[in-house]
């Protein structure tokens, strides 16, 4: 049977250190190589908590992909490297699979055009947890019959983008369907900046971080007389692995670029 041969970035993080049990976790996956800028040109088995892995580290990931034969780069660090990582995965022909959020709108636009010109599989995934992708999925099935809607995504206080992806994910995905309305009172006024949250076409989105939380999101729907609250809870880092999964076994067969796991679940 062939290997799937992946590397990781960011096998230190929270979600790096799942990824990596993951992948080794796996039959048909093999873990040829770590991206971490504090290791450089260390093997895995020389960071804390990864006693027996003989995978080079690199710090830089030209170098890496220049050293390294791979199909897959799974990404998990910060959305500035984790950009610089997924463009220079594509240059070398390696598929990469991102779970790292904070990208822009031109972030995207940009590898959407580098996977149609280099004809490879690419997918960016806000969420891996399948519950999330529900969530948002059957928000956006609401949103065609509640145009009144909020969401409230709630993180552990050490995350560092906000809005989260899977709140600015869900808002686009309700934006394809709802009929666009500016909530809350034409003459509604903060007294204190910042009161409504963030404004997604006339919709909010609202970000809570504290300690004791993993990643948990509402979507909360008003109309006459009743409201419809639709939540997923993540309550640990292992609930966004099978999708992980899911993602590294689906584009070793794309050719496209694929934003959202919704698109390729069925
Ligand atoms: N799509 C999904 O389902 C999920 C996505 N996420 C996203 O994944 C990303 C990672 O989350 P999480 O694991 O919680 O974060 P962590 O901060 O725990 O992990 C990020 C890791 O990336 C490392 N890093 C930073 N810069 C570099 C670099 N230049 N090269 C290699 N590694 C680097 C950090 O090292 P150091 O700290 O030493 O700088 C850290 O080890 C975030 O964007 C988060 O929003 C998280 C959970 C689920
Ligand atoms: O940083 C996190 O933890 C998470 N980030 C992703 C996001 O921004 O939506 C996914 C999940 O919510 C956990």
């Amino acid at each position: 049977m062939k290997k799937i041969k992946v590397i990781i970035a960011g096998p230190r993080g929270r979600m790096g250190r799942e990824a990596v049990k993951l992948v080794e976790a796996t039959e048909n996956y093999q873990l040829v190589a770590a991206i971490d800028y504090k290791y450089d040109g260390k093997l895995l088995r020389e960071i804390e908590g990864f006693h027996a892995l003989e995978v080079p580290v690199y710090g830089d990931v030209e170098k890496c992909l220049s050293e390294i034969e791979a199909d897959v780069l799974i990404d998990l660090t910060t959305p500035e490297i984790g950009m610089h990582h997924t463009k220079t995965a594509l240059w070398h022909g390696v598929r990469p699979v991102v779970g790292t959020t904070g990208f822009s709108k031109e972030d995207l636009a940009e590898l959407q055009a580098t996977c149609e010109e280099k004809e490879l599989g690419c997918i960016i995934a806000p969420n891996f947890a399948l519950g999330a992708v529900l969530m948002m999925k059957f928000s956006q099935m609401a949103a065609k019959y509640f145009k009144d809607v909020e969401i409230i995504e709630l993180h552990h206080d050490q995350k560092l983008d906000a809005p989260s992806g899977t709140a600015v994910k869900t808002a686009e995905m309700i934006s394809a369907v709802r009929e666009q309305k500016n909530q809350g009172h034409p003459n509604e006024k903060e007294t204190m900046q910042g009161a409504r949250g963030a404004n997604f076409e006339g919709m909010h989105i609202h970000s809570v971080r504290l300690p004791g939380l993993i990643a948990h999101q509402q979507v909360m729907f008003g109309s006459d007389g009743q409201t419809l609250s639709i939540r997923h809870d993540s309550y640990n880092r292992a609930s966004f692995m099978s999708g992980v999964k899911l993602a590294v076994d689906t584009v070793m067969k794309l050719d496209t670029f694929v934003y959202g796991l919704e698109n390729i679940i069925e």
